[in-house]
């Protein structure tokens, strides 16, 4: 073999390192020899491999180049009740939570499940106070288009506000000009909290504001005396409040929304031959 040679192949060159291989896995000279007699095979199956690999890469970079950029998905459109003919010139009802263990998103939604039986004229839309405005700027954008609402806020830590309404919090408080773009808003707040904490139900502060107007007294839930009574008690100050703002004139009263179907009966007399 003229491996000094300089003329020679690079199949040549295969051989010796086969052979060498061999040599070192401890094969004897024969089968060292077999190895370099077959080395055109070795040569052949190398050739396909590199051929087959090549085809996947030219197949794989076709189709890439051939497919339209993926998109980002298109923002959810959540289809609001507002959104529906039917319920255009209805009034409009938001409720708001900020909780933490979900308390106060179970009252905001029991409330507005029997707000939806009493008032059928009026659209009740609970929301997480976080999921309301993605910017800043959009709770300002929003809130200066209800005209009713309802907040369930709890209070935690040194009367802090919950984790979905902290910033919420931040940007109301910070927040200058509130009175003028809240002058429409009327709005009603229960608060949760625990009087076993010193800074006992703070949070209804957030919405003290001076401009808006509230329509019922604060209802200020106890979690450490029962908190379900306390507000049971607050929505039956706050259904008289409701009657006025969302009954319609004809309406007979919206605490007796059941109408009993009263059947009708005719009496006929017959004349018997
Ligand atoms: C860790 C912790 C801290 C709390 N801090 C306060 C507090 O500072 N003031 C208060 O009035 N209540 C406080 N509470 C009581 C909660 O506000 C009360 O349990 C409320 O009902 C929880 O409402 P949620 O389930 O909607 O989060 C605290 C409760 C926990 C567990």
């Amino acid at each position: 073999m003229q491996i000094g040679s300089e003329k020679a192949s690079s199949l040549d060159l295969l051989s010796v390192v086969v052979a060498s291989l061999s040599d070192g896995y401890g094969l004897d000279s024969s089968t060292g020899d077999a190895f370099v007699e077959n080395r055109l095979l070795i040569v052949v199956l190398s050739i396909v491999i590199i051929v087959l690999v090549g085809c996947v890469a030219i197949f794989f970079v076709w189709r890439s180049s051939g497919r339209k950029p993926v998109e980002p998905p298109k923002p959810l459109v959540v289809k609001t009740q507002m959104d529906t003919k039917e319920d255009q010139g209805k009034k409009k009802v938001t409720v708001f939570f900020g909780t933490q263990t979900r308390t106060a998103e179970g009252f905001a939604k029991a409330l507005a499940e029997e707000a939806k039986a009493r008032y059928p004229n009026a659209i009740f839309k609970v929301m997480d106070i976080d999921e309301y405005a993605t910017e800043d700027d959009e709770y300002k954008e929003n809130l200066k288009k209800e005209s009713l609402a309802l907040f369930f806020l709890a209070t935690y830590g040194d009367g802090e506000p919950t984790n979905n309404a902290a910033r919420f919090y931040k940007w109301f408080t910070e927040g200058k000009e509130r009175g003028t773009w809240l002058e429409n808003l009327q709005f009603g707040v229960f608060s949760l909290g625990n009087q076993q904490y010193e800074h006992f139900n703070q949070q209804y502060e957030i919405v003290n504001m001076n401009s808006a107007k509230h329509i019922v007294q604060v209802g200020l839930g106890d979690d450490d005396q029962g908190i379900e009574d306390d507000f049971s008690a607050w929505r039956e100050l706050l259904w008289p409040e409701l009657d006025k703002l969302l009954q319609d004139e004809n309406e007979t009263g919206a605490s007796t929304p059941y109408i009993a179907a009263i059947p009708e009966y005719r009496v006929v007399f017959v004349k018997l031959e």
